[in-house]
């Protein structure tokens, strides 16, 4: 099978990693490519790491020009998506790495986003309890977001067998600086975040707290309410997170480890490393896989999930191209198999 893939916000950091990865797709054909003031460039000239394509030009992102493809990956600033998405055939896969089809709930996509809900689409985090099914055959896709990612694949498993407790669960990540896109932000500059690291969104404001808390309350069957704090960590790609929750009465740590052990038994792209060994984000960088540990903190009660993935790849462009595969019965993997970079 051929598909046909357009490629919008391609001269962005999401955008390019989805490029990487269809390049070596085999299934995949790339057509058009599109971003907004960089449109009329050539491609090798913002992503020279994309040999193959180099030559190709990019154009602007209008339906129009998305029109025809098989699949449109939209890689746009949140809140452009819902727009372009809706002048686009229903019969044409739109996987959306932005956030604006992620949260069922428009209050929540209110006070987080401040703008109108675009609407839900299928969620593509096919490791969650049912995703697959509702990923089979889906013309739209709501990729996650990064740091919901690393958060949901620590703690869904202890939520889903009622092995933690929902009353006190705590989320701290560090994300390398791609995370941020690559648009000027002074925070962001080489001197404020190299040697160093900082926290930002802290006291329960950033927008991925309600979409960490929609995929945990669904498989909790219980409202879990977070308490979320991203940090910027002097690295380019990357996110190490670690959350903790209260662990349920009356369960040895074998048991609890148990929970994690089963539900990522059979998964492809998730690890729960050997007991001792913890997740870097080294390990994982330019890869698909998410590395986990859990330990059981005896003395207050508490479990440590530590989660590590490549936020472009697993957080974002990967989690993407994962979710084409399922929904156009590709095998899963395919164009997702490459090894992570180490040292
Ligand atoms: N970076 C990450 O780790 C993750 C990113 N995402 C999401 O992916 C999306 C893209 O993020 P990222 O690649 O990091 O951002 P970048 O800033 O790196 O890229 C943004 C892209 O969108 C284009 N663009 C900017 N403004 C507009 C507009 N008004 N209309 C159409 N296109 C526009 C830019 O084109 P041009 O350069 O030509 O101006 C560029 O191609 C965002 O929604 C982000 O939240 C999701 C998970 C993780
Ligand atoms: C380091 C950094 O700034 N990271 C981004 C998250 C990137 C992401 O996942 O973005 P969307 O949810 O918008 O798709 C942030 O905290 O806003």
């Amino acid at each position: 099978m051929t598909i046909t893939a357009a490629v919008s916000g391609a001269s962005g950091y999401a955008g390019g990693e989805v490029l990487r990865l269809l390049a070596r797709h085999p299934e995949v054909q790339i057509g058009a490519i599109t971003a907004h003031s960089n449109a009329g460039q050539k491609l090798g000239s913002l992503q020279p790491h994309l040999h193959a394509l180099a030559e190709r030009e990019l154009v602007d992102t209008t339906a129009e020009n998305l029109a025809g493809h098989d699949v449109v990956f939209l890689a746009l600033p949140h809140g452009s998506s819902g727009a372009i998405a809706a002048q686009l055939s229903p019969d044409t896969l739109v996987i959306d790495a932005g956030a604006d089809h992620r949260l069922e709930s428009a209050a929540a996509w209110e006070e987080f986003y401040g703008s109108d809900h675009a609407g839900t689409w299928p969620y593509g985090l096919p490791e969650l309890p049912g995703a697959r099914a509702a990923l089979a055959g889906a013309r739209r896709v709501a990729v996650p977001g990064c740091y919901p990612t690393s958060a949901q694949l620590a703690l869904v498993p202890g939520f889903a067998a009622g092995v933690l407790q929902t009353d006190d669960v705590v989320i701290v990540a560090a994300s390398g600086t791609s995370g941020a896109g690559k648009s000027l932000k002074p925070h962001l500059l080489g001197s404020e975040v190299m040697g160093g690291m900082s926290p930002y969104g802290v006291g329960g404001v950033h927008r991925h707290t309600p979409e960490i808390e929609q995929g945990l309350s669904r498989v909790a069957g219980s409202e879990v309410r977070v308490s979320f704090t991203p940090t910027l960590a002097p690295m380019a790609r990357g996110i190490l997170t670690t959350a903790t929750a209260k662990a349920a009465p009356g369960l040895s740590p074998a048991q609890i480890r148990a929970a994690w052990e089963e539900a990522y038994a059979d998964e492809p792209f998730v690890h729960l490393l050997p007991a001792g060994q913890w997740p870097a984000t080294k390990s994982v960088i330019g890869s698909n896989h998410a590395h986990l540990q859990v330990a059981v903190d005896e003395r207050v009660g508490r479990v440590i999930v530590v989660a590590a993935i490549d936020n472009l790849t697993k957080g974002t462009a990967g989690g993407a191209v994962q979710s084409m595969n399922i929904a156009l019965g590709i095998e899963e993997m395919t164009g997702l198999t490459a090894e992570g970079i180490a040292p």
